[in-house]
């Protein structure tokens, strides 16, 4: 899907972008995946907000190493978007709150 997503950029006022932790081997295409939008002119102005999801699940890496492989902390401080991170896990709800609390500061969503 990715080769269609600029045709979804227009008027977008946020993104967000999960990234499957229980499947490190997708982390290098997720991250330059997640580099082509940040680096798209249209969404320069969008709010993000990237999720570490599945982490109910156990993997070999921890999400923090994933964080630290992919040098996230260097995306986010480059970035010219405001970036926020949240591990969730859709399954149990983990983390669901803090995603319920960006749409609404983002959006002003009841
Ligand atoms: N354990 C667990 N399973 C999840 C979570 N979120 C989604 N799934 C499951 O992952 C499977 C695929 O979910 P989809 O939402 O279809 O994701 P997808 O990108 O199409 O497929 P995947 O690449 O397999 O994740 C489904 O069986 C979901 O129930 C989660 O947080 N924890």
């Amino acid at each position: 899907m990715g080769p269609i997503w600029p045709s979804y950029y227009g008027n977008c006022r946020s993104l967000l972008f999960m990234i499957d932790a229980s499947n490190p081997t997708q982390l290098s295409a997720a991250c330059a995946q997640l580099l082509g939008l940040l680096s798209a002119e249209p969404l320069a102005e969008a709010q993000v907000l990237i999720l570490f999801n599945k982490t109910d699940l156990s993997c070999y890496m921890t999400v923090e190493e994933m964080k630290s492989l992919i040098r996230l902390p260097d995306i986010i401080a480059c970035a010219k978007q405001n970036i926020t991170v949240a591990d969730i896990s859709a399954r149990t709800g983990t983390g669901l709150t803090q995603v319920l609390r960006w749409l609404q500061d983002t959006h002003g969503a009841g």
